[in-house]
């Protein structure tokens, strides 16, 4: 509505202008001296990351003093749960098999990591205001309320495995024991000033909360620490942000950011202080009569929401080509199977094992975003598509959610699911309920689903059996090794659809590329004979294919669309490829 003074009171960094430049993207695409400027921040960024090697060996967990076991003494050796690597990022960071296919983009990945964090002052708040997070050494803060401490300790391992997959260095991490969180400050005062202890002693610049924080914890939580303060969302925001690669990815992205951001505009622009050389340049003629924050906080309102309608847009407008191909691949009947589950699983390492596809392979935490669609094959010849998504997260951002909705949604819309389970994983059942929970947001919760265990290399048996007994179908892998492999593939083949239009035919010697169809991955072949007027088949085709067999069919039924065959012996399946099958077609008066 207020969008009518967009015109007079954009500053020359107007929407269109920085349209598509990230940081990122004009450190890539940009001049000499900006490439070089990039460099150098990624190594400043490294060498202070070794810096901090030797002290993140101290880093250290410590719960509430007033949980503490009897006789545990504060100090040197507190409880240490964060000692070295964290937990969901184990420490197999150097480990890469063949089957993590090609490692490529990961050079590439990193070379642009935390660009947008280490640039300098954005210029427009629709790139984004907390991208220009220096998210390099960080402390982490959780509330335990209730449940065993294991589970506290697991949330804030996850948590430091996100922290340092957005690039940032994990100094230390704290939870504190409290049945609900402070309305003002998120934790209780002692805490909070113990938190900011912390940071001035380690020099922490970012302190990083294990939930969702409202935009005035937030604020009440940062005057205490003297730093800034970001929350679960935030940091997976981040991570969604420097991963996605795809125009459409980029989009879902910004919009979900946007969307986190719009309530909490106030708060961050007086922290980060942004409104002081906010000035809304000579265009802002007539807003004058207000204060500049509020002019200023007003005037990004407006631009974000303006933006957010353009990047609503632009994701509809993507929508149409992926519903395009998704209903071709529906007229073709060929199945499709989505692999899902939790971040780091092992889904791309699977989807590479099953068809040398070549994906991403990260011991990262989100390495992929874009939906990757490969074609596969069953043991015996049936075609399928195999696609790879987005990992699941507990606490998955509901913009994210929303926002990659259309990606999700063809999870919604296969025909199976592998849900990729890290069996080396102490607690796996967190994270399938996780994933089940925003399968079902997507109404993805119907779909046939298999439990596939991976990492069956490292898992521990006690896990794995406490899963099978819990679950119907699983399957035991490892995508490393292969073993297990086999049997998933016969597990895929058993469980989708398979052509069911079952067809006598005589193929003419001429037509031998429909011969060679049918002997591609979308039939099933049940007998072939050779006979003087050509090639005379018993198969098993999709309705679609059936259509165009039509002028070949010698027996079984007037039409194809007819899912139950006319024929007895074809309707007793594979077994209709005996002699009498042959026989009683060859007798048919019509076979010529
Ligand atoms: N030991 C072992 N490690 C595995 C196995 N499968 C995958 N990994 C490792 O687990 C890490 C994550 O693998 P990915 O295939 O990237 O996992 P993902 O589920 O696609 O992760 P995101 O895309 O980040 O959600 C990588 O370091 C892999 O090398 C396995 O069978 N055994
Ligand atoms: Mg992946």
């Amino acid at each position: 509505m207020t969008n009518t003074h967009q015109d007079n009171t954009t500053p020359s960094t107007g929407d269109e202008q920085h349209e598509d430049i990230t940081p990122a993207a004009a450190a890539v695409s940009g001049d000499q001296a900006s490439v070089d400027a990039t460099i150098e921040r990624i190594l400043a960024a490294d060498e202070a990351r070794a810096e901090t090697v030797t002290r993140s060996a101290r880093t250290r967990f410590v719960a509430d003093p007033a949980h503490r076991r009897e006789g545990e003494a504060a100090g040197p050796d507190r409880r240490s749960v964060l000692d070295g690597q964290a937990r969901e990022l184990s420490d197999l960071r150097t480990q890469h098999t063949e089957a993590d296919g090609d490692q490529f983009d990961l050079l590439e990945r990193r070379s642009l990591r935390r660009v947008e964090g280490l640039s300098t002052e954005l210029e427009d708040v629709s790139e984004v205001e907390y991208r220009q997070l220096r998210l390099e050494r960080v402390v982490l803060a959780g509330l335990w309320s209730d449940g065993p401490i294991a589970e506290a300790e697991h949330s804030l391992r996850e948590l430091a495995a996100l922290a340092e997959t957005a690039g940032s260095t994990v100094l230390d991490g704290f939870v504190q024991r409290r049945a609900t969180p402070d309305p003002g400050t998120f934790f209780g005062s002692g805490k909070a000033e113990q938190i900011r202890q912390a940071v001035a002693e380690l020099g922490a610049d970012t302190v990083v909360v294990d939930s969702e924080l409202a935009p005035s914890q937030r604020r009440g939580l940062e005057d205490i620490v003297k730093v800034k303060v970001i929350d679960r969302t935030g940091l997976i925001l981040d991570i969604f942000a420097q991963h996605a690669k795809s125009r459409e990815g980029k989009a879902q992205v910004e919009l979900a950011q946007l969307e986190y951001l719009l309530p909490r505009l106030r708060g961050w622009g007086e922290s980060m202080s942004r409104q002081a050389g906010g000035q809304v340049g000579g265009a802002g003629a007539g807003m004058g009569s207000r204060g500049p924050g509020e002019t200023k906080i007003e005037l990004d309102r407006r631009r974000i929401n303006t933006r957010m309608a353009k990047l609503r847009k632009q994701i509809a407008g993507m929508k149409p080509a992926r519903d395009a191909k998704r209903a071709n691949r529906r007229r073709n009947a060929v199945p499709s199977v989505a692999i899902a589950g939790y971040t780091n699983a092992g889904k791309s390492s699977l989807l590479n094992r099953l068809t040398d596809a070549g994906v991403l392979v990260e011991n990262a935490l989100f390495a992929t975003l874009d939906p990757t669609v490969r074609k596969a094959v069953t043991p015996d010849g049936i075609g399928y598509t195999l696609s790879d998504t987005v990992g699941f997260v507990r606490q998955l951002p509901t913009q994210l959610v929303e926002a990659f909705r259309s990606t999700l949604e063809e999870v919604a819309d296969a025909d199976l699911i592998l849900h990729v389970v890290d069996a080396s994983h102490p607690e796996p059942e967190g994270q399938i309920s996780a994933v089940r929970k925003v399968l079902a947001d997507v109404d993805a919760h119907e779909v046939p689903e298999i439990i596939v265990l991976n990492k069956a290399d490292m898992a521990d048996d006690v896990v794995i059996e406490r899963i099978r007994r819990r679950e119907s179908r699983t399957v035991l892998v490892s995508a490393h090794t292969g073993q297990g492999v086999d049997d998933l593939r016969e597990l895929i083949s058993e469980s989708i659809p398979r052509p069911d239009v079952a067809l006598e035919l005589l193929v003419p010697y001429a037509a031998g590329d429909l011969v060679s169809r049918l002997h591609g991955s979308d039939a099933e072949i049940l007998s072939t004979e050779y006979q003087a007027e050509g090639t005379r088949m018993s198969v098993r085709v999709r309705p679609e294919l059936a259509a165009e067999l039509q002028e070949h069919v010698v027996a079984g039924g007037p039409t194809a669309s007819g899912d139950a065959p006319a024929e007895g012996p074809d309707a007793e399946g594979p077994d209709a490829e005996g002699p009498d099958a042959d026989a009683e077609a060859t007798d048919e008066p019509g076979a010529a």
